[in-house]
């Protein structure tokens, strides 16, 4: 059923877990297939996106095997040149991280290949990877000049290192000219302005290649050879993120969410709603595989608006939805502004989460680059849509437990993109 209906919650209580970082899983396979020998993966997330990124690898020969039970996955390669020219196009589904790290990666290798999507990838702009991906001297082709998919590789020409300030701080963007840098004669550098996610990075470093990090600049010089190796991959903080804001808005909750990353340039949500009030303390801090973990615990406590823009948005890009959701009830004014790349998203998640909070009675406006919300307002249920973008399926599911009467979600079923086994988490939560 495509359909699930919320009414208004008991407290959240207890202990609970959530499906394998996103991000990562999407980057323990791409880099295990460009390795040397066996990599094995743990806690990966065996959601749609991440499915995809499995699939796309096997269809260039790459010997994968996944235990879906057992959120294991194997994966056995000669190295880059074990990756082989693809007899079909390769389907990344909804997967906009898929599409835009392994562009990053066909750019290098010497064949042909077509890439794309769903709908939503369709519209989502790709100029931003394909453009200085030329300039490094690869031979890509797509709709309106490589801007949207289908996009075409014709692999084989020779790369060229460049120093790359990105116009937007996206670690996709990041990533992808790392992967190709790998590949290109001499040294890539990327510049950004506001640090994006690290996973790449980290995990880079792990598989054995050098990475320069200088202040905001990485580095990598083409040439070196991945080794494979083992990864643990910890609960997703963006799947996490939907069940700590629902315990700050239902009244009396208190939950410890287990096993989450927590890196710094991931963990904005735990900053936006500790500025919100909410009372969160990390426990069982660690690294595991390179990357910070914890466990996160949270009472529900009376909130205030903040201020969420610049540095913090990139950390916390994906939660923006249900941090407005979390903004209606909190006393006061919360902006959200510098965040016009939620615009470039599954949806246009200004749009999509103002329109539909406005649905269920709150007090919110566009802006250009985010929305004002006006708190605190008690929201009514109402009929509301995913539009296919998990992020907003989940985040309206959140509004759910607190909204009056019944708020029934369309298109729910977009949550097994990225955190399958959403909706009975919730319900286990929040049902005595
Ligand atoms: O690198 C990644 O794994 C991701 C980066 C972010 O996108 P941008 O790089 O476009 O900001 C984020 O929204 C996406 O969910 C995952
Ligand atoms: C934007 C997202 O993912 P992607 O860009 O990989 O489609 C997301 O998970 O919210």
């Amino acid at each position: 059923m495509d359909t699930e209906t919320m009414i208004p919650s008991e407290p959240l209580r207890g202990n609970i877990t959530v499906p394998g970082d996103k991000s990562i899983s999407h980057r323990a396979v791409m880099f295990g297939a460009m390795a040397h020998g066996r990599t094995t993966v743990d806690g990966f997330l065996d959601g749609e996106d991440c499915r995809q990124t499995i699939k796309c690898f096997q269809n260039m020969g790459v010997h994968i095997q996944h235990d879906r039970e057992q959120g294991k996955v194997t994966i056995e390669s000669r190295g880059l040149e074990g990756l082989h020219v693809p007899s079909q196009w390769l389907d990344v589904g909804n997967s906009g991280t898929t599409i835009r790290l392994m562009l990053g990666i066909l750019a290098g290798r010497p064949f042909f290949s077509v890439i794309g999507g769903d709908e939503s990838i369709a519209k989502r702009p790709m100029a931003r990877i394909t453009d200085p991906l030329k300039k490094m001297g690869a031979a890509i082709y797509g709709r309106d000049d490589a801007t949207y998919t289908p996009i075409a590789v014709n692999g084989g020409t020779k790369l060229n290192g460049i120093d790359y300030e990105l116009p937007v701080a996206s670690a996709q963007v990041k990533s992808a000219l790392l992967l190709a840098g790998l590949q290109a004669e001499g040294t890539t550098t990327v510049r950004e302005e506001t640090r994006s996610r690290d996973h790449t990075e980290r995990m880079l470093q792990a598989f054995g290649v050098d990475v320069n990090i200088d202040g905001h600049a990485v580095s990598i010089t083409g040439g070196p050879s991945l080794q494979g190796r083992h990864v643990d991959i910890p609960g997703d903080i963006s799947s996490a993120a939907f069940l700590l804001a629902a315990a700050a808005i239902v009244k009396n909750s208190h939950l410890r969410v287990s096993n989450i990353g927590v890196n710094p340039t991931r963990a904005g949500v735990l900053d936006a709603l500790v500025a919100m009030g909410a009372d969160i303390t990390l426990e069982n801090e660690r690294l595991v595989s390179g990357e910070p973990v914890a466990d996160i615990v949270i009472s529900e406590k009376p909130l205030r608006g903040t201020t969420i823009s610049g540095a913090l948005i990139p950390r916390l890009i994906d939660e923006l939805p249900v941090l407005a959701v979390v903004a209606t009830q909190a006393e006061g004014q919360t902006v959200i502004t510098d965040a016009t790349e939620l615009k470039y998203k599954e949806t246009n998640r200004i749009e999509t989460t103002v329109e539909q909070l406005r649905r269920l009675g709150a007090n919110v406006e566009a802006t250009e680059d985010g929305m004002v919300i006006e708190g605190p307002t008690p929201l009514s249920g109402a009929e509301v849509h995913s539009f296919n973008d998990h992020r907003i399926g989940m985040a309206f599911t959140i509004a759910g437990l607190i909204a009056k009467g019944s708020t029934t979600i369309h298109g729910s079923q977009a949550n097994e993109i990225s955190f399958p086994g959403f909706y009975e988490a919730v319900r286990a939560l929040s049902t005595p």
